[in-house]
């Protein structure tokens, strides 16, 4: 860890302003740290464009009461926020992921709305604004991400109003009906709207989103479609530009990592080590209920007790990274996901091959390649999903145009990967019937679909969202006219 003290403050001209940096400290037992990567696919699609743009992050370190210095880690320039164990508790844990992401998730449990919460949510979106001010040079581009940091827009503005300042959303943003259960509905809809441009994943969300704002603030909203943007609110003195621009994943250098001999091998001693079955199912997730993993269990489970499933040929490897384990829906769901896995292996496995291969821990990225590349059949079935990198990971790293990809129609991803096997993860029967006819599906057709979503996630990277995001954010605070870019235009610049 180098302190980057020579660079000074405000200094930075693009800067990354994320609830986590994308490095977590680690304390070891005999009191030494060590820094590892944060979990998540916010910190996966961020971190190459923060790397090219050698530009600031500001971000939580990931554990409570730590004061740490700005520093470079790893050629990132990292500008730590410290919170309080209270504050893990009350806005991270509670306002963050015990109001909002249930909120913002179709309401799959019930949101928790607690005044203690907000009032620790709205103290350390502060906090995080005057860290992105110090750091940001004049006229500085500042790109706010996610749900945690709702209100720091409207903060940094009024700090720094010489500043660029994009959000961008990574979950689904909700209908006007469940939106307005939130107390706090009109400080978030106003503290985003200090943005010069507000991006979501879909335009389901930015619509949704130019509603709210007309419904609840009544302020003047017009319909646009001029590149990626979607639509203007007019506030009393600006324009804010919403728009859908769809993340994705680094594919090319997912694509060349998966066609190593290291890789390779490695997927080949894969299969070697799970008993080189016929066929192997893939599940990688955070432990989240609003990933599906219980369902997809509960649809082999039944498959299997059917006869439908061979339990001698058949394997699943199921990765589950520890996510918010200090939340009690999450606590509650791996005692049902391993209860799953229990029964599962219970019934049907035989000494030395169990059928389901559960590991509650991250992996390296070559393993997670290598599983990519070893997989017949990836599973991604979220009940609802912002967009869901790890569908396009997947489709990525199958450059041979092997395997097939189950993906729930309740993803962002499913808007473009239209070629995989699409199911409605609230029809179990849907889910088991789509996952025997991937297992089964024939090898040309099965090629044909690979080739056409491999095209779709190669000429749309994560560069290029970036790219357009971050054209867009500039011709927005000019307040100039928005434009689309053509694809030989983009990939000149992305190249350049
Ligand atoms: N067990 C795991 N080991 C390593 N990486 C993982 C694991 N589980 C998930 N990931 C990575 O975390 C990211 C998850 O991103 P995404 O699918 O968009 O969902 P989310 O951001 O909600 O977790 C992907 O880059 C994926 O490869
Ligand atoms: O930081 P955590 O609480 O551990 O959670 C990890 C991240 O989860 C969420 O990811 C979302 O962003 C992805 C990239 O846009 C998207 O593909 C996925 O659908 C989303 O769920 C969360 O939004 C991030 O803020 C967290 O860092």
């Amino acid at each position: 860890m180098n302190n980057i003290r020579q660079n000074g403050e405000g200094h930075a001209d693009f800067v990354v302003v994320a609830n986590r940096l994308p490095v977590d400290l680690e304390r070891r037992p005999d009191g030494t740290t060590s820094w590892r990567r944060s979990p998540g696919g916010l910190v996966t699609a961020l971190e190459p464009i923060l790397r090219a743009k050698s530009g600031a992050w500001v971000g939580w370190p990931g554990v409570p009461d730590e004061h740490v210095e700005h520093f470079t880690e790893d050629g990132l320039a990292l500008y730590p926020v410290s919170l309080s164990s209270q504050e893990v508790a009350e806005y991270y844990e509670g306002f963050s992921n015990d109001t909002l992401w249930p909120l913002y998730h179709d309401v799959l449990v019930p949101p928790t709305y607690d005044r203690d919460w907000w009032g620790s949510y709205s103290a350390v979106n502060r906090r995080f604004a005057e860290e992105a001010a110090r750091c940001a040079a004049p006229g500085a581009t500042v790109w706010i991400q996610d749900y945690q940091l709702q209100l720091v827009p409207k903060i940094l503005r009024e700090l720094r109003p010489d500043l660029e300042i994009g959000f961008f959303l990574h979950i689904p943003f909700p209908p006007v009906e469940l939106f307005m259960q939130l107390p706090w509905r009109r400080e978030i809809i106003e503290g985003m709207l200090g943005a010069d441009l507000i991006g979501f994943h879909l335009p389901g969300g930015a619509n949704n989103f130019l509603f709210l704002a007309h419904r609840l603030l009544e302020l003047e909203t017009t319909r646009t479609e001029v590149g990626s943007v979607l639509g203007q609110v007019h506030t009393h003195d600006r324009i804010v530009n919403i728009g859908a621009f769809p993340i994705s994943v680094d594919s090319h250098e997912l694509e060349a990592a998966a066609k190593e001999d290291t890789i390779v091998a490695r997927a080949i001693e894969l299969r070697r080590e799970l008993g080189n079955p016929d066929k192997i199912l893939l599940g990688v997730d955070r432990l989240d209920y609003t990933k599906g993993i219980d369902l997809r269990l509960e649809a082999i489970r039944e498959l299997l007790d059917e006869g439908r499933l061979d339990a001698e040929h058949t394997v699943m490897v199921q990765l589950a990274t520890p996510s918010r384990e200090r939340v009690q829906h999450y606590i509650d769901l791996r005692g049902v996901i391993e209860e799953h896995v229990g029964h599962i292996n219970g019934d049907h496995a035989q000494i030395g091959h169990p059928i389901v291969h559960y590991l509650y821990q991250p992996v390296s990225r070559d393993e997670l390649i290598a599983l990519f590349v070893a997989a017949d059949v990836m599973l991604v079935t979220p009940k609802r999903d912002g967009m869901n990198l790890v569908a396009k990971e997947y489709v990525a790293c199958r450059g041979d145009l092997g395997g097939a990809l189950v993906l729930s129609e309740f993803t962002g991803a499913a808007m473009e990967l239209r070629q995989s096997y699409l199911v409605n993860p609230h029809d179990l029967d849907g889910v088991k019937n789509m996952i025997m006819t991937a297992l089964h599906q024939d090898a040309e057709s099965g090629r044909r679909r690979m080739s056409a979503l491999h095209r779709q996630v190669m000429s749309h990277d994560v560069h290029r969202w970036a790219h357009s995001f971050l054209t867009t954010l500039t011709d927005s605070a000019a307040n100039g006219t928005v434009r689309d870019l053509t694809d030989t235009e983009h990939d000149l610049a992305v190249n350049a």
